[in-house]
């Protein structure tokens, strides 16, 4: 079903992309649960190939929750204690296939053996007739290949087979009675939306000792890369559950990279060709497109460009569009293979923080966006503004944007490199002085950055230097 079930009011998931479950626990707990995040989407938790590159998490050996992020004792006690601190636990669920192509056997990071010529994975266990008759896929036009032929030479299960559907519900059962609120289906697009109706139908509802309300089922957001153009559509998945809007992610990278006009976004929404936004989990770039893989190529924005980055993520947090939405959090790669931080060992490393609280990459590669001040303020204020409606759109013809969200906040975006912004808004809000969040909120009875007045009808003098650049002031950044 397509509500996340968050804590209160929260908004937003971040994705730990290749944390560990202690340090996940610990940064619940520090970071993600007193700054108002909703839930974290964890890396696949179940045994898989060992290898030291990212993709080796999407080829599964069995579904023991033995992983490098940790043991099965470490993942409960994660999930236990995120929960607490007001975060939920997203999972991502990898079981359109098993492991891929390889000579003689398969070493699985629980100690597993498995054989892909024989089509053995003992440890599920699956044999041969769980699987599709060995095809790759070479045509995306086509729809029995897309769905019964393997992806990346991964041997491809047949959903279909009760034994199989047994299986899957059985690992997804017990990450529940763990305590999770839900699950990301990678390569749902590589799956009969028939099998994962039965599938999902069958799946327990939430383990009422954290906090769930009786008979509520798992939160369900489907990975379906589908840019227009290819014979499988997102709209055959959307009925049964959330699905990844990938348009999203694409069109916001053109936009802020000025290939096509920011005023374009007044009608941003379904009129772009998006599902519904009741249906969809929105982010700019995930593990996958920021590499370049999936879909998108080169126009996705990602923390490589900061610049662009940071409006981009302000904008897809400040707008209405998307029930729920995702922050990627990743660590600096130099090559798209490349797996996380790791010790000598293989072991992968803990982020170390700078005393202004952001991860010292330089150091030890992980980037942490989450914890940018830009970012981790726009959290707060989707939070804040949550189902306030969009008014006063106002742009110049141009790449200068503004917008309210009911009386609750304001927002305006400059991307023109040569012009400032300075212009007299209708900003939504009620008279008073306002501290700009993005260039340093609130302290104490202080504004860190800009100051904004609001007049007693509501408008206020609105000043931006040139772009990119990007305010944002609330009823919380209020003096
Ligand atoms: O780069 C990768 C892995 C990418 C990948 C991994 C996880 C994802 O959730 C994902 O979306 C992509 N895979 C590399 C390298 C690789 C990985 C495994 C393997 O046995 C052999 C090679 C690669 O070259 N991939 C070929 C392009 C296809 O790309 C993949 C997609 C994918 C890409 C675009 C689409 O439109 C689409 O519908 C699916 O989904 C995966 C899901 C998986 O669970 C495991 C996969 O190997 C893949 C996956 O290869
Ligand atoms: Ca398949």
């Amino acid at each position: 079903q397509k509500d996340p079930q968050f804590h209160d009011n929260r908004t937003t998931i971040v994705h730990l992309f290749e944390w560990t479950w202690p340090e996940i626990a610990r940064e619940c707990e520090e970071f993600l649960g007193p700054q108002g995040y909703g839930g974290v989407q964890i890396s696949p938790p179940n045994e898989v190939i060992v290898t030291d590159n990212w993709w080796a998490r999407y080829q599964p050996v069995s579904y023991k929750l033995i992983s490098r992020s940790g043991s099965e004792s470490d993942l409960s006690d994660m999930i236990r204690r995120c929960n607490q601190a007001g975060v939920r636990t997203y999972v991502d669920i990898v079981v359109n296939h098993m492991s891929g192509y390889k000579d003689g056997d398969t070493l699985g990071t629980a100690g597993s053996v498995a054989n892909y010529g024989q089509r053995s994975w003992p440890a599920v266990p699956y044999g041969p007739e769980d699987f599709h008759p060995t095809c790759d896929i070479s045509n995306y036009q086509d729809r029995q290949q897309v769905r019964n032929c393997q992806l990346s030479s991964l041997a491809d299960l047949n959903q279909t087979v009760p034994h199989v559907r047994d299986m899957i519900v059985g690992y997804m059962d017990h990450l529940t009675d763990l305590g999770v609120a839900g699950f990301r289906i990678d390569a749902a697009k590589h799956m009969w939306p028939e099998d994962l109706e039965v599938i999902y139908g069958r799946l327990k509802d939430l383990n009422t000792d954290f906090g769930f309300p009786a008979n509520t089922k798992p939160y369900i957001y489907q990975e379906v890369i589908d840019l227009g153009g290819e014979e499988i559509k997102k709209s055959e998945y959307n009925h049964l559950g959330a699905v990844t809007e990938f348009k999203f992610s694409t069109d916001i990278g053109l936009v802020f990279r000025n290939k096509i006009p920011l005023k374009s976004l007044k009608n941003w929404g379904p009129e772009w060709n998006m599902l519904p936004s009741e249906d969809v989990i929105v982010f700019l770039d995930n593990h996958d497109n920021q590499r370049g893989h999936g879909a998108g190529g080169a126009d996705i924005l990602t923390h490589k460009v900061p610049s662009l980055y940071k409006p981009a993520v302000a904008f897809m947090l400040a707008h209405p569009y998307g029930k729920v939405a995702r922050v990627m959090s990743s660590y600096a790669f130099d090559n798209s293979d490349q797996g996380p931080p790791a010790h000598e060992d293989g072991s992968i490393k803990a982020p170390s923080f700078l005393s202004n609280q952001q991860c010292d990459t330089a150091n030890n590669g992980w980037v942490c966006e989450h914890r940018w001040p830009e970012i981790v303020e726009m959290v707060k204020f989707r939070n804040l503004v949550n189902d306030a409606p969009l008014e006063n759109w106002w742009d110049n013809e141009g790449k200068q944007v503004a917008f309210s969200r009911g009386n609750k906040g304001f927002v305006a975006f400059n991307l023109e490199e040569d012009s400032e912004l300075d212009v007299n808004l209708s900003t939504g809000l009620a008279a008073g002085e306002y501290c700009d969040v993005i260039s340093g909120g609130r302290l104490g009875n202080q504004c860190g950055g800009v100051k904004v007045v609001v007049t007693e009808d509501g408008s206020a003098d609105i000043k931006l230097p040139k772009g990119p650049q990007v305010l944002a002031i609330s009823s919380q950044s209020k003096l």
